[in-house]
């Protein structure tokens, strides 16, 4: 395998922890995800795939286990280099894209950069034309992202979560809300990207038949990988 860029070592993760409600969700799950990797993540629902994503994603810690990121081992950073460490090394795409749709394509994608380093320059707008420019965008950088279309929204979440060049990306349910055309569009975008760049995907994904174009599937079942 490629060098790894995200382990996991018997991962838990229980809620209502310490209440009548306590229920544990996922079980000692181990992770090899290495450099360059585009791996999907299938499951039914209630399997535990977003409570892992969020793990990986560093917004929610594990109960036990350990997780290590770009080779730092996560637990034992406090939440200032945990806000550092997410914001260098993953770029998220969601289902609903949360943009700002009063912005243009230009603006939202130079966003984490502004939260960044604090205030607007011009090789801000440059990078993020550039990677517009990536996602097949050129001609709609100047638009409200309220104007342009489900997937076109999507391809600007997808700018957006490069802006820092992170060496991961977390994909959840990204083609969920498009036809299967735009859908596959935006996959093999993303595949494109990958190949292109070397930015390894966790992809999130009910559809089989991209999962089946994949590196590789990983599959929870009652918050266990099969
Ligand atoms: N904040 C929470 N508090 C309590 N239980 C939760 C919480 N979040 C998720 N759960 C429970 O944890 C289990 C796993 O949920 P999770 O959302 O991770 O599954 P999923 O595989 O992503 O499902 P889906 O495909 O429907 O999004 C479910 O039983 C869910 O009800």
């Amino acid at each position: 395998m490629a060098d790894s860029l995200l382990l996991l070592d018997k991962v838990c993760k229980s809620y209502a922890v310490g209440t009548p409600a306590e229920t544990q969700v996922l079980f000692d799950i181990d992770l090899n995800i290495g450099k360059g990797e585009f791996v999907a993540l299938i499951g039914p629902s209630g399997s535990g795939k977003s409570t892992l994503l969020n793990i990986i994603g560093l917004l929610d810690r594990p109960g036990s286990g350990k997780l290590y990121l770009t080779g730092q081992e996560t637990s034992i950073l406090d939440e200032a280099h945990v806000t550092n460490l997410r914001g260098e090394a993953i770029g998220f795409v969601f289902q609903s894209h949360y943009l700002l749709s009063a912005f243009t394509a230009t603006e939202n994608v130079m966003m984490p950069m502004l939260m960044q380093r604090g205030r607007p320059d011009d090789s801000m707008r440059e990078r993020a034309q550039r990677l517009l420019g990536q996602v097949g965008l050129t001609q709609w950088q100047n638009s409200l992202v309220s104007n342009i279309s489900g997937g076109q929204q999507q391809r600007v979440a997808i700018a957006r979560a490069l802006a820092l060049n992170p060496p991961l990306i977390l994909a959840d349910e990204p083609t969920g809300n498009l036809d299967t055309k735009s859908a596959d569009a935006i996959f093999e975008l993303m595949r494109k990207l990958n190949r292109e760049s070397g930015t390894t995907f966790l992809m999130v994904t009910h559809n089989m038949d991209l999962a089946k174009r994949c590196d590789r599937i990983i599959e929870l079942v009652d918050g266990r990988v099969v």
